[in-house]
């Protein structure tokens, strides 16, 4: 079995995978006579395939438990999809490169710190949404469509937080 720690997340490590979604390290301009700061355009939208079109979701979900045990990891080809926490929920992102197999050496996890939100770009492989320590209510972007866009490959993975 794959044994991960998660590491904090950062842009950086995080750009092969897709986008973090953080207005403290995102530009803005004023708008609305100066009373409003709009972060714009922070992560690629990808809606793919036929009637494809962008779903705006809320996800109400329960807390995991750490360690945290993975039996596969999902993808959506079709698709990229973003979380963002709406009260400042912490959660754990496993990820791995787009692709039609996973190599274990190149799985990553890493934790939030509650301000962030992740954007997974279309194919990115990725474990379910996996939030800490209490109820969270989470702004969700994805794909809809005609199409398959979820698929799932098989592996098992241990995470540790510390
Ligand atoms: N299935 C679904 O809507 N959510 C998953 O894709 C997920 O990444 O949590
Ligand atoms: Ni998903």
């Amino acid at each position: 079995m794959l044994e991960l720690k998660v590491q904090p997340l950062t842009p950086e490590a995080f750009a092969p995978f897709g986008d973090v979604i953080d207005t403290r390290t995102a530009d803005y301009f004023p708008i609305n006579a100066g009373r409003t700061r709009r972060y714009h355009d922070l992560a690629k939208v990808e809606t793919l395939g036929e009637n494809a079109r962008a779903l705006i979701n809320i996800f109400v979900s329960q807390p995991i438990e750490m360690p945290l045990a993975l039996d596969f990891l999902e993808c959506h080809p079709l698709g990229s999809q973003a979380f963002m926490p709406l009260h400042e929920e912490r959660f754990v992102v496993v990820v791995a490169p787009k692709g039609e197999t996973i190599d274990s050496q190149d799985v990553r996890a890493f934790v939030t710190d509650g301000h962030q939100g992740v954007n997974y770009h279309a194919g990115t492989w990725h474990a379910i949404q996996s939030v800490l320590e209490r109820e969270g209510r989470f702004l969700v972007v994805d794909r809809g469509g005609e199409g398959n866009n979820c698929l799932e490959y098989p592996l098992a993975i241990k995470v540790v937080i510390d």
